[in-house]
């Protein structure tokens, strides 16, 4: 018998019982939930990764619907507990939800949603953070200063990457990879090469776009190129972000034969999923070739890093943060919250998940839609005209 978890309780009257399984940013969440007659019931417990028991008890005999986090195992054992419980609706607070079994969801009719755009420059400003951090080696030179060892400038003193004129190379070009592109385009004037399944026409125009800017200035333009391959991308950029999501086609695509392939001093960006590198074979890499620098904001078997890594001076690590700017935290929740309230009030799902800003409007009830549903198809549920 799992071991009951404790809670904090918002509208205990309320006719729909939406549990949290962890507090979130923010009091709109929960407002917009009691409006429309939910019973909140926030997990507080104290550890940081709940496991499948731990969710079941809080699930209970009557749970309307969930919303969870990316650390979660969402599958068959967990929607067939939601299921019972009468349950037709779990979000992640996450735009990736590679946590999520949709499959198993499909099978007990439970539509999951996700959180996307509202996290998308936020990221993207992490990824180029990082960029600069591990370029400008800025965590070293801190850690140094910290030390004591400063005794004056010298002209050999921490010498990093110049990025203005060179290649950014950007795999998964998509809503947060293209941000990231633009992003690095436009505020170091680097030229682009990137790699998706896709075309990103709209990135492609934007810096054809700017390109002509510069020119008409009498500067340098910058070029883009989309690459047949990945091993492209690898060869010729000098930065290189990964955004990708995480799935069979995306595991382990940074590997020991793919590190071999880049630049000698290229810079790594992983802003994605851990699994999409292989972290041994990186922590390999980097002790091989210490001009090879790399930025981490997510681990292979997060919450741990593999072996060796915390030791390597031409890494830099944070701790799963790209999301976390505050609007974006609030939207992420109002985000999942609004898709479980969607689903249990009969609401069709959103026509453009990349369009989520009427859901964000502080100063506006929201659309009576889920925001973003990713197996609408699957369940064959209505999409909202509006
Ligand atoms: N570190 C963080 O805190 C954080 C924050 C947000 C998102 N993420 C991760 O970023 C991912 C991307 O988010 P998004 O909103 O940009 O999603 P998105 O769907 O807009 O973009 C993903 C892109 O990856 C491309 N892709 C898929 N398989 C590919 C492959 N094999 N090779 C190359 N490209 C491929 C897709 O075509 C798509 O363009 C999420 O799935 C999530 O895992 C992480
Ligand atoms: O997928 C996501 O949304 C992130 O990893 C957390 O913001």
């Amino acid at each position: 018998m799992a071991k009951p978890v404790s809670i904090e309780v918002w509208n205990p009257n309320g006719k729909y019982r939406v549990i949290s399984t962890k507090p979130m940013p923010g009091t709109r969440w929960i407002n917009l939930l009691i409006e429309q007659d939910c019973r909140v019931e926030i997990c507080t417990e104290k550890k940081t990764i709940l496991s499948v028991e731990d969710i079941i008890a809080l699930i209970g005999n009557k749970c309307d619907g969930v919303i969870g986090q990316l650390t979660e195992d969402w599958g068959d054992t967990l929607f067939a507990a939601l299921s019972r419980a009468g349950g037709k609706a779990f979000s992640n607070m996450a735009v990736g939800y590679n946590n999520v079994d949709v499959n198993a969801a499909n099978k007990c009719g439970v539509a999951v949603g996700n959180t996307p755009g509202v996290l998308t420059e936020t990221t993207a400003e992490l990824a180029a953070s990082l960029s600069l951090a591990a370029a400008r080696r800025i965590v070293e030179a801190d850690e140094f200063m910290r030390a004591g060892l400063y005794d004056g400038w010298l002209p050999h003193l921490f010498v990093g990457n110049l990025l203005k004129g060179q290649t950014v190379g950007v795999i998964g070009a998509g809503r947060i990879g293209s941000a990231y592109a633009r992003m690095m385009v436009e505020g170091f004037k680097m030229n682009l090469i990137y790699y998706d399944l896709y075309q990103a026409t709209r990135l492609e125009k934007f810096v054809t776009a700017y390109g002509e800017f510069l020119k008409s200035n009498g500067e340098q333009p910058v070029y883009w190129k989309r690459a047949s391959s990945m091993d492209e991308v690898l060869r010729e950029a000098d930065v290189i972000s990964l955004h990708p999501v995480l799935d069979k086609t995306t595991y382990h695509l940074i590997n020991k034969e793919s590190l071999a392939t880049m630049k000698k001093e290229a810079i790594l960006v992983n802003c994605s999923r851990g699994p999409v590198v292989d972290e041994v074979a990186l922590v390999e890499h980097l002790k091989q070739n210490p001009m090879f620098r790399v930025g981490l904001d997510v681990f292979e078997d997060e919450p741990f890093m593999k072996p060796g890594l915390a030791e390597m001076k031409n890494a830099v690590v944070v701790p799963h943060i790209a999301s976390a700017s505050k609007w974006t935290r609030e939207g992420m929740a109002t985000l999942a919250a609004l898709n479980v309230l969607g689903k249990i009030k009969g609401y069709p799902v959103w026509g453009n998940p990349n369009q989520v800003e009427p859901f964000l409007n502080e100063n506006a009830p929201p659309p009576a839609a889920c925001p973003s549903i990713v197996n609408t198809k699957a369940l064959g549920l209505p999409v909202s005209k509006l």
